[in-house]
């Protein structure tokens, strides 16, 4: 559930020949992408000739789409590219709303953080006030198969053939623009840099992700964030729904890590990303940030435990053990790994025989799982999620499988 952005990290080298991007063709025989794919071979030995290609329609989503996959994927990618993301996170009456009113954010600079997003109204709480969908996806088995000069070439060649591939190159990627001191200006380097930066882990069919989105990648991180990201079934759309009330003015955060852990664990997930954390979080007064901590910590040794409990069938004790997590998680507001947890107490009541806690545990899920937007738009109106339907949907979560 939690929302990760995880930009794949690998060591720069020099590259060749400049790829000239090419016009999408007039009469076209590789329907429903607009270009004819440009292909190229793994050379590692998990995934010997396994052909990899660029994939574009210039006409799919909001700026189009490029991805760089295997035919086979390509092939399911073709089944998703009419995805209306409004449909997935509005219901109609929310659809309409959406559609007669200006955005509720923008884009502005912000100290020390080039730019990010905030709130220009008020926008309540688990309300969806930001969509968006994938520009470029990299598959990472082709990464990892092809080698980073022919994955750059590639990716030049991705995001050269978008409708406006300046969507991607005015991202702020790490090192993007400047040089530095002895580096070869290298094909494809800005696109890298901007994928380091800005990409989401995401996936498609079975294949792992990374994956561009234009607007979600202005927003930055907290580690306290007011908003997380919902993504759709296929993979390729996303809303952004807010944890709380924000206010206007107030800057649109999600979290770049699992949520739950300590500050050191924060401070060390986030250093790829070149910046030391000064969220709300990260600034406590060293007592309260220690006692939050601590608290974390203590989260993280009872859900081993509860395991164990889980494994060697005493239920009651997991329970036991279960309801000092939750307790501890809604101190430290800790709303989607509640989420999961309360999942997790609805299956060991149901394992404990305990039917009326089993119903009382999956309302609290069903509440939370539902206002977050993971039983879809109408789950209030379906009242159908009762204990069965929710560990039939959601039974394989939690922290003992
Ligand atoms: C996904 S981008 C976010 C948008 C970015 N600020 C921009 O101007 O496009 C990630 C980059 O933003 C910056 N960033 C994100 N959260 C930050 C924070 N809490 N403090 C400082 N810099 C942050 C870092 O440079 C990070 O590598």
């Amino acid at each position: 559930m939690d929302q990760l952005l995880q930009p794949g990290y690998h060591p720069r080298q020099p590259q060749g020949q400049q790829q000239q991007p090419q016009k999408p063709l007039s009469s076209n025989p590789h329907l429903p992408w607009t270009h004819a794919p440009i292909c190229t071979h793994s050379h590692s030995l998990n995934s010997l000739s396994t052909k990899y290609c660029v994939y574009t329609s210039q006409t799919a989503f909001i700026n189009g789409i490029s991805i760089l996959t295997t035919p086979s994927l390509a092939a399911l990618a073709a089944e998703h590219l009419d995805e209306e993301p409004l449909s997935i996170f509005f219901t109609p009456d929310q659809f309409d709303e959406w559609s007669s009113q200006p955005r509720p954010w923008e884009i502005v600079d912000i100290p020390g953080k080039d730019k990010g997003v905030v709130a220009t109204r008020k926008i309540r709480k688990y309300e969806t006030f930001m969509v968006d969908q994938a520009a470029v996806m990299v598959d990472l088995e082709m990464e990892k198969g092809v080698g980073l000069k022919e994955g750059m070439r590639l990716l030049k060649v991705a995001v050269d053939r978008l409708k406006r591939p300046e969507v991607v190159r005015e991202m702020s990627g790490r090192h993007a623009g400047a040089l530095k001191e002895g580096e070869v200006a290298v094909e494809g380097r800005v696109e890298e840099d901007v994928m380091m930066t800005n990409a989401f882990g995401t996936s498609l069919g079975e294949g792992s992700f990374r994956g561009l989105f234009p607007l979600v990648s202005r927003i930055n991180h907290a580690c306290d964030p007011n908003s997380f990201v919902m993504f759709s079934n296929s993979g390729f759309s996303l809303g952004i729904k807010a944890y709380r009330d924000i206010d206007p003015g107030e800057e649109i955060t999600i979290s770049y890590l699992l949520l739950g852990k300590t500050h050191s664990e924060r401070q060390q997930g986030l250093s790829r990303w070149g910046f030391t954390c000064t969220c709300a979080l990260c600034s406590l007064p060293t007592p309260e940030r220690n006692a939050s901590d601590a608290r974390r910590a203590r989260i993280t040794r009872l859900q081993a435990h509860l395991e164990s409990q889980f494994k060697s069938h005493a239920y009651n004790a997991a329970l036991r053990t279960g309801e000092e997590i939750v307790s501890l998680m809604k101190e430290e507001n800790l709303t989607a790994l509640l989420a999961d947890q309360y999942v997790v107490m609805t299956r060991l009541s149901t394992a404990a025989g305990d039917r009326e806690a089993a119903e009382m545990w999956a309302g609290e899920a069903v509440e939370v799982l539902g206002e977050m937007g993971f039983l879809g738009t109408e789950w209030r109106e379906e009242g159908r999620w009762g204990v069965e339907e929710l560990l039939g949907a959601f039974g394989g979560r939690g922290v003992y499988e």
